[in-house]
């Protein structure tokens, strides 16, 4: 892996959580223009081809590379086998691919997707057992990453059993960091109210994937305080790229770079595409980026 490279998510052409934000948008023109925007890689959505031979056709006309993709998993609420032979395929696609980490995010419990219910007031806590149950199979799951020479990237997630920064802290205390890393969300951490810097600082020797997103303050009060969900704040705008929210990213960019951060840096800023043009926004966040200094 040399150095930082830097990637770029479909979700701001066509969100895989609301499929109606984005539709018009096919999968070539959301590869051809992160291409254009300057971005060397990309994670996977639903457009996507699903034959690794066929996709890697449409990358490699555009010198792009696979950073990751997402996996849900129902460890705390689903049976384990099915889950593992999910994960197996969802391994092995991105293996031929070339990827080297694998997004895990636990959605047993989760309110992300539900449409109704208020964001800021509902996220999960497991009890005891059915965190022992997590644990063990998320370990399990990096077992079988590591068959192939791979990481599990946990994703902390708004609504999900692990969202703040105590949450993150138990994560990283129960399970081995041989199987077990980190991805760091910007993004997620700001919404939660949790302080970037203090996770980066703790956990960077575990974390082995980064997504940047940035967060709309005044998107974020109108939110909390409708009692409105997930999905209706990604609808509103509580997101966007870097650069363009609250974050300061310098700080963090500098932490990265002399630390010797290794690994994909991908812009995720899921909004509506009719309103915030993902083209337009994706080169916003890339000169942000470079206007930062890296490598
Ligand atoms: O990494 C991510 C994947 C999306 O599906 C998710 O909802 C988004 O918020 C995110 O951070
Ligand atoms: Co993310």
């Amino acid at each position: 892996m040399e150095k930082i490279k830097f990637g770029c998510a479909p979700i701001a052409w066509t969100n895989d959580d609301m499929p109606e934000l984005g539709a018009e948008n096919s999968f070539e023109q959301c590869i051809s223009e992160m291409a254009l925007a300057g971005y060397e890689g990309t994670e996977i959505g639903n457009k996507y081809p699903k034959d690794p031979e066929t996709l890697k056709k449409f990358l490699e006309a555009r010198n792009l590379e696979v950073a990751s993709a997402w996996f849900s998993a129902y460890i705390t609420t689903e049976d384990f086998n099915e889950v593992e032979e999910a994960f197996i395929a969802h391994r092995d696609f991105l293996h031929a691919m070339g990827a080297k980490v694998i997004v895990v995010s636990e959605q047993g419990y989760s309110i992300q997707g539900q449409i109704e219910t208020a964001l800021f007031e509902n996220s999960p806590t497991l009890n005891g057992a059915d965190w022992k149950r997590f644990i063990t199979g998320l370990e399990r799951l990096g077992d079988l990453a590591n068959e192939k020479d791979m990481k599990i990237v946990y994703h902390h997630h708004m609504g999900t059993t692990v969202q703040t920064t105590t949450e993150i802290e138990q994560l990283m205390a129960d399970t081995d960091p041989d199987k077990v890393s980190l991805l760091f969300d910007t993004g997620h951490l700001v919404c939660s109210g949790e302080d970037p810097m203090y996770i980066l600082d703790k956990y960077f020797d575990r974390i082995g994937h980064v997504h940047f997103k940035d967060v709309r303050s005044d998107v974020k009060a109108q939110v909390t305080q409708n009692k409105d969900s997930f999905l209706s704040g990604v609808k509103q705008g509580i997101f966007t790229v870097p650069g363009d929210g609250m974050i300061d990213f310098q700080p963090i960019m500098n932490y990265l770079v002399e630390a010797g951060y290794e690994g994909w840096i991908v812009v995720e800023a899921e909004q509506d595409p009719s309103v915030c043009n993902a083209f337009e926004y994706a080169t916003k966040a890339k000169k942000y980026i470079d206007g930062l200094g890296h490598n």
